[in-house]
C-alpha cells in the first residue's frame, strides 16, 4: 500500500476581512484527461496550466509507466508524446493511485481494452472507495479483474484487445464511470454508447472531439467509435472551479472582503456551487467571460454578503459534488436552515462527507442534523463561529474536508484547528500560500 504522508496539523482564526485577487491552479478533471488523452494521441501535445497536484501526478507517473513521454519544463508546460490509442505498455510495477479516484476508475477504462496487466494501489482512503462501479461495465467489455474484498483496491486487471463494444446504462451519476467506459472504448471496435439520465461534467466527451475522436452526444446517449486516432493538440488548463469554490465562500462569509478570483471555469456542469451561493443570497459577479480552448472561462468578483438558508436542489449535486463540504460551511453561517439532500454520493468521496463535515462543524459548534442523503445545518446569520477549543477536527485523508474547515476558521471567535492539513497538497498545493496573500493567518501546529 502506498505509504502515509506525515501528518501536518494546522490552525486558523479570523484575522479580517480576504481581500484581493487571487489565480486558481488548473482545472483537476481537466487535467488529468489532458494527460491521458496526449498520451494515447500522435504526436506532441504541449499543455499549459496543468494542476500540479498529487492526483494528478499520479496520473502522469501511470501514463509513463505505460509508455507515454511526459515532460515538464521550466517554464511550467508540460509536453506529453502519446504512444498512440492501442500503444500502451505493460507496466512493470503497479501503479500507485494515491488518493486519485479520478486516476484510478479513468485508468482502469483505458487498461480494459488493451492487452496488458495493470495492478491499481493507492492510499488508505482510496483503498476504501467501491471500483465495483467501473468493474462491473468494464468486465462486460471483457477486462478480468482480481480485487480487493468490497471490488477495492488494491486490485489487478487484465485488459482484453478487442475489447467487446457495450451499451451500458450509468447506474449511478459518475463522470468517472461514464469516462472510465468511454475511454474503453477508445480501442475497441465499434460504437460503445454509454446512457445517462442525470448531466455530469463532459470534459472527457469535449476533449476527447477536440483530440479527434468520432464521438456523438444525443440527448442521454454518448456514443464513441472505437479504434479511434487521437491527435496530439495543445491545451490550455483554466482555473479549477471546485478550488474556487473555497474563496466564493470564504469572501463571502468574512465580513468586509472582496476577492477577485482570475479564470475560473464555467463549464455549466461544474457551476452549481455558484447557483446554490448566488440562491443564497452571496455577490458573485462573472467578470470578462470569455471562451478558452472551447470552454466558458470568467474572472469573478466575491464581496461579503449576509446569506440565507435554502432547501438545495438535489439536480444541483452532479454540477456541485465535490463543492457540498464548503457549501455546508457556508450554510453555517447563514440566516436559518440549509436543508441540501440527494447527495448521498458524498458518503464514497475520499472519506464519508457527510458525516465528516456532520464531525468538523459539530465540532467548531455548528448544529448539524445527519441525514443518509445529507445534512441539514442551523446557520448562526453571521455570527463567528466558536472554534473548536483544544480539538481537531478530522480531516480523514481528504483534501476537501480540510480546505472547507480552513475557510470556517476564517470566521471563528477562537481558531478551528484540523489534525491534518498534507491531503490539501492532493488538489491544491499553494492554498495555504493563498489564504496568506488574502489577509487570513494559518498557523502550523506541532503534530
Ligand atoms: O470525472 C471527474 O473528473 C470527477 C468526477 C467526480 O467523481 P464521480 O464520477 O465519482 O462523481 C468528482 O467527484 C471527481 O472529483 C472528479
Ligand atoms: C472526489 C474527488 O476526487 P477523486 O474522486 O478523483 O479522488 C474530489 O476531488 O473531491
Amino acid at each position: 500500500m502506498h505509504p502515509p504522508a506525515t501528518p501536518r496539523p494546522l490552525s486558523i482564526a479570523a484575522a479580517g476581512p480576504l481581500t484581493g485577487e487571487v489565480t486558481v491552479p488548473g482545472d483537476k478533471s481537466i487535467s488529468h484527461r489532458s494527460l491521458m488523452f496526449a498520451g494515447l494521441a500522435i504526436g506532441e501535445s504541449r499543455i499549459r496550466g496543468l494542476l500540479e497536484g498529487e492526483d494528478v501526478l499520479a496520473t502522469a507517473a501511470a501514463m509513463r509507466a505505460m509508455g507515454a513521454s511526459i515532460e515538464r519544463r521550466d517554464d511550467g508546460e508540460w509536453r506529453v508524446s502519446g504512444v498512440g490509442v492501442g500503444g500502451l505498455l505493460q507496466p512493470q510495477t503497479a501503479l500507485d493511485m494515491g488518493n486519485s479516484g479520478t486516476s484510478t476508475r479513468l485508468l482502469m477504462g483505458l487498461v480494459a481494452s488493451h492487452p496488458i496487466t495493470a495492478t491499481f494501489i493507492g492510499d488508505a482512503s482510496l483503498s476504501k472507495r467501491p471500483m465495483g462501479r467501473v468493474i462491473e461495465p468494464l468486465s462486460r467489455m471483457g477486462a478480468d479483474f482480481t480485487a480487493s474484498p468490497g471490488d477495492r483496491l488494491p486490485l489487478t486487471m487484465r485488459g482484453l484487445c478487442p475489447a467487446v463494444p457495450i451499451e451500458y446504462r450509468l447506474p449511478v451519476a459518475s463522470a468517472q464511470v461514464k469516462s472510465a467506459v468511454l475511454l474503453a472504448g477508445l480501442n475497441t471496435p465499434g460504437i460503445t454508447r454509454v446512457i445517462e439520465s442525470v448531466p455530469t461534467r463532459d470534459h472527457s466527451e469535449r476533449m476527447l472531439r477536440g483530440f479527434g475522436a468520432e464521438l456523438t452526444v444525443e440527448g442521454e446517449v454518448v456514443s464513441i467509435r472505437g479504434e479511434a486516432e487521437l491527435r496530439a493538440r495543445d491545451i490550455d488548463v483554466p482555473g479549477d472551479p471546485s478550488s474556487a469554490g473555497f474563496w466564493m465562500v470564504a469572501a463571502s462569509i468574512v465580513p468586509g472582503s472582496d476577492v477577485t478570483i482570475r479564470n475560473v471555469l464555467m463549464n455549466p456542469t461544474r457551476t452549481g456551487l455558484m447557483t446554490a451561493l448566488q440562491m443564497m443570497g452571496a455577490s458573485i459577479e462573472r467578470l470578462n467571460p470569455r471562451d478558452v480552448g472551447g470552454e466558458d472561462v470568467a474572472d469573478l468578483r466575491v464581496r461579503h454578503a449576509p446569506l440565507s438558508a435554502i432547501e438545495v436542489p438535489p439536480e444541483l449535486a452532479p454540477s456541485m459534488i465535490d463543492e457540498y463540504p464548503v457549501l455546508f460551511v457556508a450554510a453555517a453561517f447563514s440566516k436559518g436552515r440549509t436543508v441540501a439532500r440527494g447527495a448521498h454520493e458524498l458518503r464514497v468521496k475520499e472519506s464519508d462527507r457527510i458525516a465528516a463535515m456532520a464531525a468538523a462543524l459539530g465540532l467548531a459548534g455548528v448544529s448539524v442534523e445527519e441525514h443518509e442523503d445529507g445534512l441539514s445545518i442551523e446557520g448562526r446569520d453571521g455570527e463567528p463561529l466558536a472554534g473548536t477549543g483544544g480539538d481537531r477536527v478530522a480531516s480523514l485523508l481528504d483534501h476537501r474536508i480540510a480546505m472547507a474547515m480552513a475557510v470556517a476558521g476564517m470566521h471563528a471567535a477562537h481558531a478551528v484547528a484540523i489534525d491534518d492539513a498534507s491531503p490539501i497538497a492532493t488538489s491544491y498545493p499553494d492554498f495555504i500560500a493563498t489564504a496568506q496573500t488574502l489577509g487570513a493567518q494559518p498557523t502550523w501546529l506541532e503534530a
